[in-house]
């Protein structure tokens, strides 16, 4: 193993922006399934050698993608995906605890749109991991336009970074109804606490959702065109089928499989999610005017 080396693995939109902030004060090696076009990229066993690490693929992919190329030679690793897996219900950092210690995992979440951070604007992340010494690790390769906090609360930060994802596509959607900024502000405010209530069942902290990584990535994302999950949203309002939505959009929106996950949840624990359950039936197929009159009823 290259001791200090670190790379991205993952090439897509955020993939790219990390790598592109890590490259400010070292070099940076990243890697994608397909060669790319970008300075420092190595093929994926050149990366696998870095000491640091961090993988930005999709949530839903994660679990193959370890099984497949993954062997653990003490890395140490940040997840930047959002997302819940929707076949088992498993959250990623359980996921991942098959392949790597507690010690050696982190996680990326807060308010961050790929496009922003690629062009070197200012923003501030949250890395969640058990261990602090790691959070100094990683912190020192961030760039000094990104400031970094910790936190040690994994799972509300995983809880929060995937389920603002289905709030962002429910309020695309409020948006594309045009039902105002009065419904859109109660939405994304009843989906916060929706979101907390969730995380709060799972043994989150209640100052996860309040800080950076729920309300600071919920408003960002459920406020925005530039969030492909939010531009779903737009999509489902004005009828469109879900395979041609995601065509136009080409890269990934969470948000869908999360929906998934989170109504699974839900119901088998008994957690109270009636937001991101309407936004799971209307990706089913529901009219969502009938889901906003079943949010409605008293
Ligand atoms: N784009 C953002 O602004 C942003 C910000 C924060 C977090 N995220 C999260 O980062 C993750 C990746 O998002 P993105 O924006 O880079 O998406 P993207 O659609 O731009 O790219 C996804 C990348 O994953 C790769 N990939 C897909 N399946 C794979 C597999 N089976 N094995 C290996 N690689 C695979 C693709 O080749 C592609 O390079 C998501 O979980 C997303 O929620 C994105
Ligand atoms: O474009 P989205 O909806 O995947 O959101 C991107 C980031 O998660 C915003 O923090």
């Amino acid at each position: 193993m290259k001791n200090n080396s670190i790379a991205v693995i993952g090439a897509g939109k955020w993939g790219q922006a990390l790598h592109f902030a890590l490259s400010q004060k070292q070099e940076a090696f990243i890697t994608s399934r397909t060669p790319r076009d970008i300075k420092n990229f190595v093929d994926l066993k050149t990366a696998l050698e870095c000491e640091y690490l961090i993988i930005a693929i999709p949530a839903q992919e994660i679990r193959a993608w370890l099984k497949e190329n993954f062997i653990f030679k003490g890395q140490k690793i940040l997840v930047a995906s959002k997302g819940i897996e929707a076949s088992s219900g498993e959250f990623l950092n359980e996921i991942y605890a098959e392949f790597v210690p507690n010690k050696n995992i982190g996680f990326i979440s807060g308010p961050s749109f790929a496009a922003e951070v690629i062009q070197g604007l200012p923003c501030a992340l949250v890395l969640n991991s058990d261990s602090k010494k790691l959070f100094k690790k990683f912190s020192a390769f961030f760039p000094t336009f990104i400031k970094t906090y910790y936190s040690s609360d994994v799972i509300g930060a995983e809880v929060a970074g995937a389920y603002k994802n289905v709030l962002a596509i429910a309020s695309g959607i409020c948006e594309g109804l045009h039902l105002g900024k009065n419904a859109q502000a109660s939405l994304i405010a009843r989906g916060l606490v929706e979101m907390e209530r969730f995380g709060r069942f799972f043994g989150s902290k209640k100052s996860t959702f309040l800080g950076l990584s729920g309300a600071g990535d919920l408003f960002l994302t459920a406020n925005s065109t530039m969030s492909r999950n939010y531009r779903v949203g737009l999509g489902l309002a004005s009828n469109k089928k879900i395979n041609e939505i995601l065509k136009d959009l080409g890269e990934v929106a969470e948000g869908i499989k999360t929906a998934d996950a989170i109504y699974n949840l839900s119901i088998k624990h008994e957690i109270y999610t009636p937001i991101a359950n309407e936004v799971k039936l209307i990706l089913d197929g529901k009219n969502p005017k009938d889901s906003l009159k079943d949010l409605l009823k008293h």
